[in-house]
């Protein structure tokens, strides 16, 4: 399979649910998706926007309300023709499953091997593979019930890796991760993409981890369209603050994070570059201010000027005071504040 060549796509897609003869639709403006070789997808979105709707859809285990979705140039795969082509992580755990975590990730070969199957010198080398690349060589003896949730999804990734498809789906694969397992993993989809020649499609709430790997986003508003493109044009067309867009949250073009802090009504002028800078504009910012240049700030506020002192930073006030650190600088401008 080439590099970037169509191993799914979607024609007039529309995805939801169907109750007592009534169609509940969930994401009815789909343009034609794909999801291509070699190529690390990240499907973003606000909480019920549709992204695990439109996962499992793609992934045959719920029927579209309407449309198709070509997997391997066909539609309508039988559920082992469908087993060959997709592996799907979910974020749910193995309920009370009392397997081995060894035999659960053998389970993977299922598609291969059938249920019963003697493993296969090739089945052996997958899933060997599979439990370096997510690695939980440590927790093979374990009974799966007994798994943290952060071990719990390595291993369902592991058992997903050893089913060996050309697509690999993920919901929320790093919910229960610690920070430094989080981008394990992200690098990790990102090489399987790249090294392995796989089309990955995973939905995430880690927008800055996202907009890091993806190679595509696919961004759906909750009852609106979905975007999709390459994360940097998304951020610079401005379809992230509106996606997610809510009164007290901002999305910040300029360093690609929400903002916890909302612009405050003092302003205060920075001059500085570099990681001094970009560390005293955070503090500042959690502190009410709004940073703005040098210029901006010469006629209402008061500017602050970063310089280097023996190999160390320091904050020049306007007035000419001398600071040796944010403590400092913070303190200082408080106490002009109230007095
Ligand atoms: N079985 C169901 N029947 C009817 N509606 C459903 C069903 N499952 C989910 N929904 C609704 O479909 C919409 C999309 O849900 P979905 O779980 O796909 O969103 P999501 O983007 O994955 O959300 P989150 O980020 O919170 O996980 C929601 O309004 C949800 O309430």
């Amino acid at each position: 399979m080439n590099t970037g060549s169509p191993l799914l796509v979607t024609r007039n897609l529309q995805t939801g649910y169907r109750s007592g003869g009534r169609k509940i639709s969930v994401s009815a403006e789909l343009p034609e998706l794909s999801v291509r070789a070699g190529r690390l997808i990240c499907l973003l979105g606000p909480n019920g926007s549709g992204k695990s709707t439109l996962l499992r859809t793609l992934a045959g285990l719920q029927p579209a309300l309407s449309g198709i979705v070509e997997i391997g140039g066909k539609w309508g795969l039988s559920s082992p023709e469908l087993a060959r082509q997709v592996s799907l992580v979910l974020t749910d755990r193995v309920g009370g499953s009392n397997l081995d975590v060894r035999d659960l990730v053998a389970l993977g070969r299922y598609p291969w091997s059938g249920w019963l199957g003697v493993l296969t010198a090739t089945d052996k080398a997958a899933i060997g593979r599979a439990i370096e690349a997510a690695d939980i060589a440590s927790l093979l003896d374990r009974k799966v019930h007994t798994l943290s949730d952060g071990e719990s999804q390595k291993v369902m990734l592991a058992r997903a890796l050893a089913q060996d498809t050309p697509i690999l789906m993920l919901d929320e694969p790093t919910a229960h991760l610690d920070l430094p397992s989080r981008i394990r993993l992200m690098r990790l989809l990102h090489q399987l993409a790249r090294e392995m020649n796989k089309g990955i499609l995973l939905s995430t709430h880690e927008l800055d981890l996202a907009l890091q790997v993806a190679d595509e986003v696919w961004l759906l508003q909750s009852a609106g369209p979905l975007h999709k493109g390459v994360p940097e044009d998304l951020v610079l067309e401005g379809v992230f603050e509106a996606a997610f867009a809510k009164e007290d949250v901002t999305f910040d073009r300029t360093t690609g994070v929400f903002r916890i802090h909302p612009e405050g009504a003092r302003a205060i002028g920075l001059a500085g570059s570099g990681i001094i800078a970009f560390w005293t504009r955070r503090a500042l910012q959690r502190e009410g201010f709004t940073v703005v240049t040098e210029e901006a700030a010469a006629s209402a506020g008061v500017i602050i000027k970063i310089e280097e002192q023996q190999g160390a930073p320091v904050w020049v006030m306007q007035a000419g005071e001398r600071l040796t650190s944010i403590a400092q600088l913070l303190e200082t401008l408080n106490h002009r504040h109230l007095s």
